[in-house]
């Protein structure tokens, strides 16, 4: 496991347009070196305020998004087109703006989709086609993103594995429905940490006030059962992206030197 580094901006909007700028150096970067890029998108507002920071960059045109492998960290396990689905708040903010190839976007199955409202299938069959875009290179059944990015919750939760629930526990699927989620809607489908820890680099955004409290609680060695983010880390990096907020309860000595 490798030390988390964090990087604290003067607020939302920054850390929102500089984790974008980020990002599009971290794919263009991959897709120079081979030929593809693979990312994994979060939900919520601060997974949405950095889709938004790139669709309003020009310089995310430098991305070959005909080239871009896309998945989700969770989904909201709703009908397909629901306003509250991450991958439809994600087409409405992005994807629907830039030439990606389709065969290439993986979203997480709705709950009237191939698995019907059997959210434990869904989560299955994600797993599954997971698996098959694993090759020998990859650790597991699972392929290696390039960034896996997550949502932090004023809880500690990533993704949709909250705090001392099952789904956080899970140490061999790579995927799994979520029920009972304390986050609306209860219904969910998630990657695990096993699959999270599959990633090149995990990249935390946790920008707000309301989640001061979870960032020093996830980065002052909090179990991963308790503080579901302590258990997020990158194969190589694991970068946390904050704003001055949500980092004003961190441990001094945690305070990154050159931070606002
Ligand atoms: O489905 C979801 O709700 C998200 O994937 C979830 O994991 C989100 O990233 C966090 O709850 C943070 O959300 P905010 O950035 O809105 O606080």
């Amino acid at each position: 496991m490798n030390t988390p580094q964090l990087v604290v901006h003067r607020d939302k909007e920054l850390m929102a347009q500089a984790a974008a700028a980020r990002l599009i150096t971290k794919i263009v970067d991959a897709q120079a070196t081979r030929g593809h890029a693979s990312v994994v998108l979060t939900g919520g507002r601060n997974g949405n305020g950095l889709l938004a920071a790139l669709a309003a960059t020009p310089a995310r045109d430098a991305i070959d998004w005909s080239r871009l492998d896309l998945w989700w960290g969770d989904e909201r396990f709703l009908p397909e087109g629901d306003p509250e689905r991450n991958v439809t708040q994600a087409r409405e903010t992005l994807l629907d703006s830039v030439a990606l190839d389709p065969s290439r976007v993986h979203a997480m199955p709705a709950s009237d989709g191939p698995y019907g409202d059997d959210a434990d299938a869904a989560a299955a069959g994600y797993a599954a086609e997971l698996a098959a875009a694993s090759g020998p290179e990859n650790h597991g059944p699972v392929p290696t993103f390039d960034v896996l990015m997550l949502g932090v919750g004023p809880d500690t939760h990533v993704a949709s594995l909250f705090p001392e629930l099952p789904a956080v526990r899970e140490t061999e699927r790579t995927v799994v429905g979520v029920h009972g989620a304390p986050k609306p809607p209860p219904t969910r489908v998630s990657l695990t940490l096993p699959a999270i820890r599959a990633a090149r680099e995990v990249w935390l955004l946790a920008a707000g006030e309301d989640k001061a409290e979870a960032a020093a609680i996830a980065l002052s060695g909090a179990g991963e059962i308790q503080a579901p983010a302590a258990g997020a880390y990158g194969r190589s990096r694991t970068l946390w992206l904050l704003d001055a907020a949500a980092a004003s309860q961190l441990p001094r000595a945690l305070y990154p030197p050159a931070s606002p």
